[in-house]
């Protein structure tokens, strides 16, 4: 009964299958679970890659009037043509959510809403860190939509095992009194003024929560704990080959207050200031991650 455009060649790792509360002529919900073969923080970058959302799923033209940055944030707005490439779009695509938890796209007409799209990154239960599952929830399911849901996650896929391969920068995100330390770069020349987080480059042999204890004692002289990591990944770009993987931390008991030693300044952040700082590009996508932070009240702790 399902109209869905099952391509075994590309959904071959489909584990659940499930249409709910058929109504009448069309399947109301769609449900499905595909598996893929990278962190669930690198998957749920890659669903959020705006480009790849934008021709899969939205003008199916080559080159679609693209919104703002690399990844997709909450806000944005894209067009999207119902029928053949080179169609004037129909609909507008809006992103209701584009975080580590799940990029949720909603399409509207001008007649009214026509569909809702959700796909959640979930780790799967045996707790393999490099692997996880793209859980998809469509409703209303609109039906010009059902045979684009193939090529876009198999583009994630493809995108997110080529992100896996890349160099790490890990940043640090350090709650204290509700606000988030940041720091301004004096260097290179294009970043010069620009916010960051505490970090750096994760180097051989050294796991990620080293490295951001070490980048944290360099930069700021204090002593860290590193704690769960936060957000998506975020690839950065200028061909650098790097991405960009942020970690809650907390200051160990009795550490020192962090000071500037490698930056222009240091600066404590409230989630209201967040928008409004001249953030590094790669941050400024995080930013959603980052209020979620704040604004969950529950400031890490050294748990030592
Ligand atoms: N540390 C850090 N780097 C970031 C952030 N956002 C962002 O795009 N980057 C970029 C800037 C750099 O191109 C790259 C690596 O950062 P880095 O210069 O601090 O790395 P590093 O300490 O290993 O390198 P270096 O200073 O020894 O040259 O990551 C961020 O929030 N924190």
């Amino acid at each position: 009964m399902s109209r869905w455009p099952v391509r075994p060649a590309t959904f071959f790792r489909t584990r659940v299958a499930r249409v709910v509360a058929v109504r009448g002529r069309m399947p109301v919900v769609l449900e499905r679970t595909f598996a893929m073969a990278a962190p669930l923080r690198t998957v749920a970058a890659a669903l959020r890659h705006t480009r790849t959302v934008t021709t899969n799923l939205g003008a199916v033209a080559e080159d679609p009037a693209v919104p703002v940055g690399e990844l997709l944030l909450a806000g944005d707005r894209f067009p999207v043509a119902t029928g053949a490439a080179g169609d004037a779009p129909a609909l507008e695509g809006t992103v209701c959510r584009a975080d580590e938890t799940a990029v949720e796209l909603r399409f509207d007409s001008s007649a009214g809403r026509s569909g809702r799209v959700r796909f959640e990154p979930r780790e799967p239960e045996s707790g393999a860190r490099s692997r996880c599952e793209v859980h998809l929830i469509l409703s209303e399911a609109p039906e010009w939509l059902l045979p684009r849901l193939d090529g876009y996650l198999e583009a994630v896929r493809e995108l997110a095992s080529k992100w896996s391969m890349r160099q790490i920068v890990v940043g640090a995100a350090l709650v204290e009194d509700g606000m988030l330390l940041a720091q301004q770069r004096h260097y290179p020349a294009v970043h010069a003024g620009r916010w960051e987080l505490p970090g750096g480059r994760v180097e051989p042999g050294e796991s990620e929560s080293e490295a951001v204890v070490r980048e944290c004692r360099e930069e700021l002289g204090t002593e860290v704990r590193a704690l769960e990591r936060l957000g998506t990944d975020v690839p950065l770009l200028g061909g650098s080959g790097m991405s960009l993987r942020v970690l809650a931390v907390c200051r160990v008991a009795g550490a020192r207050l962090p000071l500037p030693l490698e930056h222009r300044a240091l600066r404590w952040v409230g989630g209201s200031e967040l928008a409004g700082l001249p953030w590094l590009e790669a941050d400024r996508l995080l930013l959603d991650s980052l209020r979620a932070l704040l604004s969950s009240g529950s400031e890490p702790q050294d748990p030592k």
